[in-house]
């Protein structure tokens, strides 16, 4: 079955009212493949303006979501809060909030579960540290971090994985189109655990680097359907990476 190919913008902790307002309206007037579904995530405080103006067939996404209905949880988002503003995703397990923030497998996992459960969809990220990939645990590192989603049983059917090395996150450094490849068929396989459906079904971007020069390569890859942009997402050339797939 062809998976739709997915392209995701994380703004991360960047943007102002004004320069997010001239992203909006620089997808608003842009030409976009039809056949590329588009995300975008501003930083929460901007999540609602950017939902009012943005055009319709594009989704927006938070950048992070809490695990509990309500209550006593100062600086949190709740899933129902999102849905009631109109954002339909969310991303979950960024290397940032692993490595930064302090997250934990299980806390991740935890999140996803609650956000899947209650309807939201997740780009839940994996990957594996420059001391990682030298020491060869690429494979182990992401596999363990996926055992531990699995143990949580989510919907599968509202994720979509997004596979990136922490070394090439923000470095310039991007994965060879074959290093990508080659951990997007791992991940492909360990799916097949969960179903064949779900191995079939599941779209697994990469991200790590990818700027309009890099992106048409790595979306050839059988394995790779679609990117979680950083810092090119802030750029008008974020534009030319969504049309990239051919
Ligand atoms: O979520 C996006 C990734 O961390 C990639 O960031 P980057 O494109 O700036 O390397």
């Amino acid at each position: 079955m062809a998976r739709k190919f997915f392209v995701g913008g994380n703004f991360k902790m960047n943007g102002t009212l004004s320069s997010i307002k001239e992203i909006v309206e620089n997808l608003n007037k842009s030409e976009l493949d039809s056949n590329v579904e588009v995300v975008i995530s501003p930083p929460s405080l901007y999540l609602l303006p950017t939902r009012e103006h943005l055009r319709k067939e594009i989704e927006v996404a938070a950048q992070n979501v809490f695990d509990k209905p309500n209550g006593a949880f100062t600086g949190e988002i709740s899933v129902s809060q999102l849905k009631d503003s109109n954002i339909t995703w969310t991303i979950l397990g960024h290397s940032e909030r692993r490595t930064i923030l302090g997250e934990s497998d299980e806390v991740v996992s935890t999140k996803t579960k609650y956000a899947t459960d209650n309807g939201l969809g997740v780009i839940w990220c994996c990957g594996e540290s420059l001391e990682e990939r030298e020491a060869g645990n690429t494979i182990s590192v992401i596999t363990k971090q996926l055992d531990s989603l699995k143990s949580k049983n989510p919907d599968w059917s509202k994720i979509v994985i997004a596979y990136e090395p922490i070394w090439a996150i923000g470095t310039g450094k991007v994965a060879t189109t074959q290093q990508a490849q080659d951990v997007h068929k791992a991940i492909r396989d360990w799916l097949k655990g969960v179903s064949d459906k779900v191995s079939d079904e599941t779209r697994i971007l990469y991200g790590g680097s990818v700027n309009e020069s890099n992106c048409g390569e790595l979306s050839k890859q059988p394995d790779i359907d679609g990117f979680l942009v950083g810092g090119a997402s802030l750029k008008p050339a974020f534009v030319k990476i969504i049309n990239c797939h051919q």
